[in-house]
C-alpha cells in the first residue's frame, strides 16, 4: 500500500485513504475534509467536501447508528458522520440528514491521527456546540407523538455527538417555564423544546424571564432594555403550527433540527415584548394578532381534539361569521432606510440586513464582556420617532417579528420580514367584504403578495400600541383583567389553553361555557343572528391575552436558538471548486463566513 502522509502542527491533515475499495486522497484543512476518489479511469473526480463545522461525530472502528448503534471494532477504520442535505418538496428550506463515511487507513497510527485531528478541527471550529442540554417535551403536543419522535430520531444522534441531556417530559403547563424560571441552571449549555409554538413560548419565557432576573432587569417596565440571553434554545418540532421552527429552518423534521442544535447552528431572533399598562403580559415571536387570528385560536380551543386540523376547522367558522371589530393602532416606525415590508427581499441563512443590525445592536461585540452595555446603550433611544395613529374597523391586526412562515403559509403572514433585525411587521386588514377577505387569507397560500389589496396595510414597526375605539365596552375588558390571574412579575399563572385563560376568552367573545350557563353557545355571528361581540381577543403566539389594551415593543436578538436562518434553495450547488474559494452555499456542506 502507498500512502502520502503530511502533518502539521494545527488540525491539517493530508494523506490516502479508502472508502469501501476505493482509493481516496483525503485532505483536512482548518475548515474542510474533503476526500476525492483516485481513480485513472473515471474522468469525473468524485469528491465530497464538508465544512468541519458540520461533522457531527468521528468514530473508531466501522460505526453504524441506525437503526441501532453497532460497531465493528477493527483497528485501521474510522468513521465520520456529518450533515447532508437534500431537497424537501414543499417546503422552502432543506432536509438535512446524518451522512456517514468509513474510512480505512494503511497503519492505525494514521487512523488514530485522522481521528485526533478531525476531532481538534471540529472543537476549533465550532465554539457554541453544546456538551448538555435541558429538554423538555410536552407529551400532548400536535400529534402527541413528541416523546417518541425525541426517543427514536433525536437521543441516538445527541448520544452520538456526545452530547448529554437532562429529560423532563411535562406534567402541567409552564412546568418548563417554571423551571426555567426557578432551578439550577449551572452546567446546561441550552434548553431544547420538544413540541410547539405553545411550548417554545414557555421555554422563551423562562429563558427571557430567567435573565432579567438575574440582571435585576424590571420586566414589566414597558421601556426597560432587556438582556439577552445567554442560553441557546432549540426547537425539535412536535406541535401543531410549528411556525418558530419553520420560519427559522425552513422545513419542519426532527432530524434537521437535531443536527443544526448538534452542531451549535447560532440564529439571533427578535422578540416582542406585551404590556398591559406597567404590567408584562406575555412575549411573542410569530403572530401578535387581533381580531380574526383571535378568534380562530377561542374556537380552536373547543376542538383541541382533533389535533392539528382544529386550525382549519376554526379558520372556515371564523370566516364565516365575518366579524370585524373598531380600534385605535398606534405604531413608531422603523428606519425606512434599512429595509422595508414590500421590498420582496426574504431573510436568508446569512442574511445582510440582520447582519447589519447585529453591528448596530453589539457594536462592540467583539470586545469580550461588552454585550451587554453595548446592547443597553443602543437601545437607550430606541423609541424615539413620531408615532402614527390609525383608527377605524378592522377584520384584523397582526404583529409579527419575523416572516411567520408555516406549512399553511410558506411565505408567512409577511414574506420579507427579518429574524433578526429589531423590528416587527404591523399588518391592518380593514373591514371588508367577505370575498375580498377571502383573497387576502388565500394569499397566504400561494407566492402572491398578499399586501398589494386595497384594504391591507403593512408597515415595519418597532412598536405598537392597541386601544379599543371609545364607543367599545371597556367595562367588558375590565372585568376580563381582573378575572386573569398575573403573578408578580407580569406571568399570567397556570396560563394552559384548556383552564382559566379559554374560560374569559370566551367570556369576551360571548361563548359562555360555564356551569351557570349550560348550552353552549355558537359564534354570535351574522351568519347565526346572534348579536356580534364587540371585541376580539390577542391570540399571542397561540396564548390567548386577558387583555385587549396593550403596547409592544421589538428587542432586537433577544434570544439565540440554535438555527441559521432558511438555507437558500437556489444557491445551492454540487460545487467543484476547492470549498475555502466558493462562496456559495455546496451541496455538501456551507460556504465559509
Ligand atoms: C383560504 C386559506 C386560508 C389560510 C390562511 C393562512 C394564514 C396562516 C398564517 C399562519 C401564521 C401562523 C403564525 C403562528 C402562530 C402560532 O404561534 C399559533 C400556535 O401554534 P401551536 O402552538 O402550534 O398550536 N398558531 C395559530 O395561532 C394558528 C393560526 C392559524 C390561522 C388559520
Ligand atoms: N404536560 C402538559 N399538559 C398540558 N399542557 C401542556 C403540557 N406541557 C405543555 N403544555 C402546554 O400545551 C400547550 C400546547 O403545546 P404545544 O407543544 O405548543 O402544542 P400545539 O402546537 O399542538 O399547540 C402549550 O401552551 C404548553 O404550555
Ligand atoms: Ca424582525
Amino acid at each position: 500500500m502507498k500512502a502520502f502522509v503530511q502533518m502539521e502542527t494545527d488540525s491539517r491533515l493530508e494523506s490516502s485513504l479508502w472508502v469501501d475499495s476505493r482509493r481516496c486522497a483525503a485532505v483536512l484543512t482548518g475548515w474542510h475534509f474533503k476526500w476525492t476518489e483516485v481513480d485513472k479511469r473515471s474522468r469525473d473526480k468524485n469528491s465530497v467536501s464538508v465544512p468541519v463545522a458540520e461533522v457531527v461525530g468521528v468514530e473508531e472502528g466501522k460505526v453504524e447508528v441506525l437503526p441501532h448503534k453497532t460497531v465493528e471494532d477493527t483497528d485501521k477504520d474510522f468513521t465520520v458522520f456529518y450533515v447532508k442535505r437534500s431537497s424537501s418538496p414543499g417546503s422552502c428550506g432543506l432536509l438535512w440528514r446524518l451522512g456517514r463515511t468509513q474510512f480505512s487507513c494503511p497503519s492505525r497510527v494514521l487512523r488514530d491521527q485522522w481521528i485526533k485531528n478531525l476531532r481538534i478541527a471540529v472543537k476549533t471550529h465550532t465554539p457554541l456546540r453544546p456538551h448538555r442540554l435541558l429538554v423538555f417535551i410536552n407529551p400532548f403536543g400536535g400529534k402527541k407523538k413528541a416523546r417518541q419522535i425525541f426517543h427514536s430520531l433525536v437521543a441516538p444522534l445527541f448520544e452520538l455527538a456526545g452530547i448529554s441531556t437532562h429529560v423532563i417530559v411535562t406534567e402541567r403547563a409552564n412546568q418548563a417555564r417554571d423551571h426555567l424560571l426557578k432551578k439550577d441552571l449551572t452546567g446546561f449549555d441550552g434548553v431544547v423544546c420538544v413540541g410547539g409554538d405553545g411550548m417554545f413560548s414557555e421555554v422563551l419565557h423562562g429563558a427571557i424571564g430567567r435573565t432579567q432576573q438575574e440582571a435585576g432587569a424590571c420586566e414589566n417596565d414597558p421601556g426597560v432594555t432587556l438582556q439577552p440571553c445567554p442560553l441557546h434554545i432549540g426547537i425539535i418540532p412536535a406541535g401543531s403550527t410549528d411556525c418558530v421552527c419553520y420560519a427559522t429552518v425552513g422545513v419542519i423534521d426532527p432530524v434537521t433540527s437535531a443536527l443544526h442544535i448538534i452542531i451549535g447552528d447560532s440564529q439571533p431572533l427578535d422578540v416582542c415584548s406585551v404590556h398591559h399598562g406597567f404590567a408584562l403580559v406575555r412575549y411573542s415571536v410569530s403572530l401578535l394578532g387581533y381580531g380574526f387570528y383571535g378568534d380562530v385560536l377561542v374556537e380552536s380551543e373547543k376542538h383541541r381534539w382533533m389535533g392539528p386540523l382544529r386550525y382549519d376547522y376554526s379558520g372556515s367558522m371564523v370566516f364565516l361569521s365575518n366579524r370585524s371589530y373598531t380600534g385605535t393602532v398606534q405604531y413608531l416606525p422603523a428606519d425606512p432606510l434599512l429595509s422595508s415590508p414590500r421590498d420582496n427581499t426574504r431573510c436568508l441563512s446569512g442574511c445582510s440586513v440582520c447582519s447589519r443590525s447585529t453591528e448596530r445592536l453589539f457594536p462592540n461585540s467583539s470586545d469580550s464582556g461588552s454585550l451587554y452595555s453595548s446592547y443597553s446603550e443602543h437601545f437607550h433611544n430606541d423609541l424615539e420617532g413620531e408615532w402614527v395613529t390609525v383608527e377605524g374597523r378592522f377584520k384584523c391586526v397582526s404583529l409579527t417579528c419575523m416572516s411567520s412562515s408555516c406549512a399553511r403559509s410558506p411565505m408567512g403572514l409577511s414574506p420579507s420580514a427579518h429574524l433578526a433585525d429589531g423590528t416587527g411587521d404591523l399588518v391592518l386588514v380593514w373591514d371588508t367584504n367577505p370575498l375580498n377577505f377571502l383573497k387576502f387569507l388565500y394569499r397566504h397560500t400561494s407566492t402572491e403578495d398578499q399586501f398589494d389589496l386595497p384594504f391591507v396595510e403593512v408597515h415595519r414597526v418597532k412598536a405598537v400600541r392597541f386601544c379599543l375605539a371609545g364607543d367599545t365596552k371597556e367595562e367588558e375588558i375590565r372585568v376580563l383583567s381582573d378575572e386573569m390571574d398575573i403573578e408578580a412579575g407580569g406571568h399570567v399563572r397556570s396560563g394552559s389553553r384548556n383552564g382559566s385563560q379559554q374560560h374569559l376568552a370566551e367570556k369576551a367573545t360571548g361563548m359562555m361555557t360555564t356551569s351557570e350557563e349550560k348550552t353552549v353557545t355558537p359564534f354570535t355571528c351574522c351568519l347565526c343572528c346572534k348579536k356580534p361581540s364587540a371585541v376580539s381577543v390577542w391570540n399571542c403566539d397561540g396564548e390567548i391575552l386577558p387583555f385587549t389594551e396593550i403596547s409592544c415593543k421589538i428587542h432586537g436578538q433577544l434570544v439565540r436558538l440554535y438555527a441559521r436562518g432558511i438555507e437558500d434553495k437556489a444557491a445551492i450547488h454540487h460545487c467543484s471548486q476547492e470549498r475555502d474559494t466558493c462562496n456559495k452555499t455546496c451541496m455538501q456542506g456551507r460556504s465559509l463566513p
